[in-house]
C-alpha cells in the first residue's frame, strides 16, 4: 500500500485528510507519527508560500511524497484577518478557544450582514525530484455570535457555511468533508493523488 505523509501536527487536519483520502486506499501518516521532526517555521506571507515550505521541507527529510496544508480564516470586516496568521491569532500558544474568542471580540460591534468570511486551504504536494503542485480551495460563510457544535477543530464552532443554519462544528466529519475548503482544494488534486 502506498504511503502519504501529511506534513502537519494538527490532529484535526489529520482527521479531515484521513477521511478525505479514504477512497484512494493509501496509508496516511502525519508528523504526529514522527515526533523527532521539528516544526517547519512558517515564514511565508501567503498560504501558498507556507504550504510549499512545509511540503518541500518535509519531503527533503523523508524522501517520499508529502502533502502539506496551510489554511485559515479570512474575515471581510477585519480586512482578511486572521488569514495566514490564523493559528497564532491570539498568541504563540496556538490555542483554538483563545483564537475564536479573539475573533468574536473583534466582531462584537459587527452586524450579521457584515460578518462574511471564508475558510481558505492551500494544499501543496511535494515529491522527490518533481515540481511541487499547489491548489487552493475556499468555503464561503459567515461568523456567528456564539460558538456552537462539538465536531471539527479550530474556528469550526464560529463559522457558518453559506446556505446552512449550522456551524461547521455542528456538522459531522462526513458533512464537513462535502463542502470544506480542504475538500475543494483536494478535489483539484485527485489525479495527482491517484498517481502518487
Ligand atoms: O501548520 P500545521 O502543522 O499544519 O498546523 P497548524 O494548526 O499550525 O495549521 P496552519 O498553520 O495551516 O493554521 C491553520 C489555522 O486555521 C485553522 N483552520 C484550518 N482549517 C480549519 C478547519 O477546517 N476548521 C477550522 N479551523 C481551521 C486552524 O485551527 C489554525 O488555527
Ligand atoms: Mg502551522
Amino acid at each position: 500500500m502506498k504511503q502519504i505523509i501529511i506534513a502537519t501536527k494538527n490532529a484535526g487536519k489529520v482527521k479531515d485528510f484521513q477521511k478525505l483520502l479514504e477512497p484512494f486506499h493509501c496509508e496516511i501518516k502525519s508528523l504526529l507519527d514522527f515526533p523527532e521532526i521539528a516544526d517547519v517555521e512558517e515564514t511565508g506571507t501567503t498560504f501558498e508560500e507556507n504550504a510549499t515550505l512545509k511540503a518541500e521541507t518535509i519531503c527533503d527529510i523523508v524522501q517520499q511524497p508529502v502533502i502539506a496544508d496551510d489554511s485559515g480564516l479570512e474575515i471581510d470586516a477585519l480586512n482578511g484577518e486572521p488569514g495566514v496568521y490564523s493559528a497564532r491569532y491570539a498568541g504563540e500558544q496556538k490555542n483554538d478557544a483563545d483564537n475564536l474568542n479573539k475573533v468574536l471580540h473583534n466582531l462584537k460591534e459587527t452586524k450579521e450582514i457584515d460578518r462574511t468570511a471564508r475558510f481558505v486551504c492551500v494544499i501543496a504536494i511535494a515529491e522527490p525530484n518533481k515540481e511541487t503542485i499547489i491548489k487552493r480551495g475556499e468555503c464561503e460563510g459567515a461568523i456567528v455570535f456564539e460558538p456552537k457544535g462539538e465536531h471539527g477543530f479550530g474556528y469550526d464552532p464560529i463559522f457558518r457555511p453559506k446556505g446552512l443554519d449550522l456551524t461547521m462544528a455542528e456538522l459531522t466529519l462526513e458533512e464537513k468533508n462535502k463542502i470544506s475548503h480542504r475538500k475543494n482544494a483536494l478535489d483539484q488534486l485527485v489525479n495527482w493523488v491517484k498517481e502518487l
